[in-house]
């Protein structure tokens, strides 16, 4: 049976970037207030930490399973049940909530936010040799997750906090990428 990808969520903001897709147009300050809100929404996430990052890795490999080639021990699974129980899937789904919390908990230091997303970039350039048009269709999944499993606090404009998040953290890692020399394959190039 033949998979055909779906394409992959959109962003807030958008330019060609490193992935030669559309990327965030740049790492977006945020307010006090817009701090405030990813905060709150965040508490209620992260309590249930482990079991959210699972619903996300999986709903990401599912519609997404190209992204599965990175992850040796469920590269060839396809059921969601079998994935779900791959220690690899587990380990990595808490990294990713990990990094988010710290990313999270620092949001009024941004020297340590890009320092914290531009270890995890260059890692996944250099060390797992990850496209980072990954990184863009990951954060759109977590979005995803995130509204849908928690409707209350992803209010509208909780939501569009978020978004502005998620582009932030997709601009710090492509940034490492490019940092590390990773190279642009552009539709326009010659
Ligand atoms: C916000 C997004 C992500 C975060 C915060 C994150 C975080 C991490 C961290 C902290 C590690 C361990 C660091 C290391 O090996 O030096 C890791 C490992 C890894 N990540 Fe990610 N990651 C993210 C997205 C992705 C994506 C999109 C892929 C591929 C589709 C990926 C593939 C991997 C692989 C293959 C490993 C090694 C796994 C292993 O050794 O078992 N990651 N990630």
């Amino acid at each position: 049976m033949s998979h055909r990808e779906p394409p992959p969520p959109q962003l807030a903001v958008q330019r060609r970037d490193v992935d030669g897709q559309d990327g965030p147009e740049r790492a977006e300050p945020l307010s006090d207030t817009e701090r405030e809100m990813i905060r709150d929404a965040w508490g209620h996430v992260y309590k249930n930490c482990e079991d959210v990052g699972v619903s996300i890795l999986i709903r990401f490999f599912v519609n997404f399973p190209s992204a599965k080639q990175y992850f040796s021990q469920f590269q060839d699974m396809e059921e969601p049940e079998e994935m779900e129980r791959s220690s690899q899937l587990r380990h990595h789904a808490c990294r990713v909530m990990n990094a988010l919390n710290t990313v999270v908990e620092n949001l009024h230091d941004p020297e340590k936010v890009s320092s914290v997303l531009a270890v995890v970039g260059r890692a996944h350039a250099v060390k797992h040799k990850v496209e980072p048009m990954y990184f863009k269709i990951l954060s759109g999944v977590i979005l995803e997750v995130l509204c849908e499993d928690f409707p209350e606090f992803f209010t509208a404009d909780v939501q569009l906090v978020w978004s502005k998040l998620m582009a932030t953290v997709y601009w710090h890692v492509t940034g490492a990428y490019t940092d590390v020399g990773w190279l642009q394959v552009s539709s326009s190039a010659v």
